[in-house]
């Protein structure tokens, strides 16, 4: 299968069952230690940096890809760190489209 980082997030309404615990947990597999799940509802990712700067460019290019991919995680930060949460709001539960936006994520950083 092609890596969830080179794929793109696919429009999504509605209609699309959220994925399972054995689905959410096998993609798991596929992302940096970084990320965890919050049940089935969401996947968080904790991000450390050496300071300020770091922490924002880093943000930025979240914000990027969020706007590049349409999917858009919460972003929450401080002076050398970042917590992303990736929910699909459309399904209430996670969708490929998180998956796929933290594995671009965590591209930045690896
Ligand atoms: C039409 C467009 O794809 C949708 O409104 C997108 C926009 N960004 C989104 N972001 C997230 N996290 N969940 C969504 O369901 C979602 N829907």
């Amino acid at each position: 299968m092609t890596e969830l980082a080179e794929r793109h997030c696919a429009p999504c309404e509605g209609g699309t069952q959220p994925m399972n615990a054995s689905d959410v947990s096998e993609r798991l597999g596929q992302l940096s230690d970084r990320w965890t799940s919050d049940g089935d509802a969401k996947i968080v990712g904790q991000f450390k940096f050496k300071n300020y700067y770091h922490t924002q460019a880093f943000v930025n290019a979240v914000a990027y890809i969020a706007h590049c991919e349409d999917h858009h995680p919460d972003i929450t930060f401080g002076y050398n760190q970042c917590t992303i949460e990736l929910t699909t709001h459309a399904i209430n539960g996670l969708s490929d489209n998180d998956f796929i936006s933290a594995a671009k994520i965590d591209r930045l950083v690896d």
